[in-house]
């Protein structure tokens, strides 16, 4: 069974008067244990298709399964329930709690997952931190870390988890090349030894370089598509 099924999925925005079509009848299958990134110009859909595969939105007809369940049957609680256990989350807008430090906000993630271990989400915590290079960063608040660092904590917060599905909105925007190339490695090894999958939204060739699937998305369809 494939971890994401999309059906003839369609996403239509309604801005005032104007009909935005986002998505226009896209049929796609991700697998388990997939690197997939989702390339295209500006406005082509890429984010809106990264928000229904993550249940974040529901489609305005078609299908989205993740793992067997259809997202448009799920209420609101139950969709959060299958976000928290299955998904993490990596977005431009980084998303961290303010007044929280580096090692409080990945922490935090944990605690909300698996309330139980503390002792061990500590360790967890520090490790991860320690892997994105922000060992020496862990009692900063979001404020005093630059964007690249406060990108490397949400991609700590996502994978200290080990999610089944890491979904992310061009994770490298704001990293130096040494640095993407140190968060990708990390994220390669938890695809190769955990079966992680991951779907990337982005314009980086360094990305694309490690993905073992590319999808080309054009005015709200999948206009091409690469396996390597
Ligand atoms: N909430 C919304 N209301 C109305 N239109 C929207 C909304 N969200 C997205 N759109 C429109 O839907 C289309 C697809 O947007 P989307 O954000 O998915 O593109 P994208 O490929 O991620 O773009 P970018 O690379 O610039 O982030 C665009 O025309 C956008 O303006």
């Amino acid at each position: 069974m494939a971890l994401i099924k999309l059906s003839s999925v369609k996403k239509i925005y309604q801005d005032g008067e104007i009909a935005v079509k986002a998505l226009r009848g896209v049929n796609l299958e991700v697998a388990e244990g997939e690197f997939a990134t989702v390339y295209g110009p500006s406005g082509s859909g890429k984010t809106t298709l990264l928000n229904l595969v993550g249940a974040l939105d529901k489609p305005t007809s078609g299908r989205v399964q993740i793992n067997g369940s259809s997202i448009g049957e799920l209420n609101k609680n139950e969709l959060a329930i299958l976000r928290r256990n299955n998904i993490g989350f990596i977005f431009q807008s980084y998303n961290l709690i303010p007044v929280l430090t580096a090692y409080e906000n990945v922490e935090f993630a944990l605690k909300i997952a698996d309330g139980k271990k503390v002792s061990k989400n500590k360790e967890k915590a520090i490790r991860i931190l320690e892997d994105v290079g922000l060992g020496d960063m862990l009692s900063r608040r979001p404020n005093e870390l630059s964007g690249g660092q406060k990108q490397r904590v949400a991609i700590a917060r996502a994978l200290v988890k080990e999610p089944r599905l890491v979904l992310a909105d061009e994770p490298t925007a704001n990293l130096d090349s040494e640095t993407s190339k140190e968060v990708l490695e990390l994220m390669l090894r938890m695809n190769q030894e955990l079966k992680t999958t991951f779907i990337f939204s982005t314009h980086d060739p360094m990305v694309m370089d490690y993905a073992s699937r590319l999808l080309e998305i054009r005015d709200g369809s999948i206009s091409r598509e690469e396996r390597r």
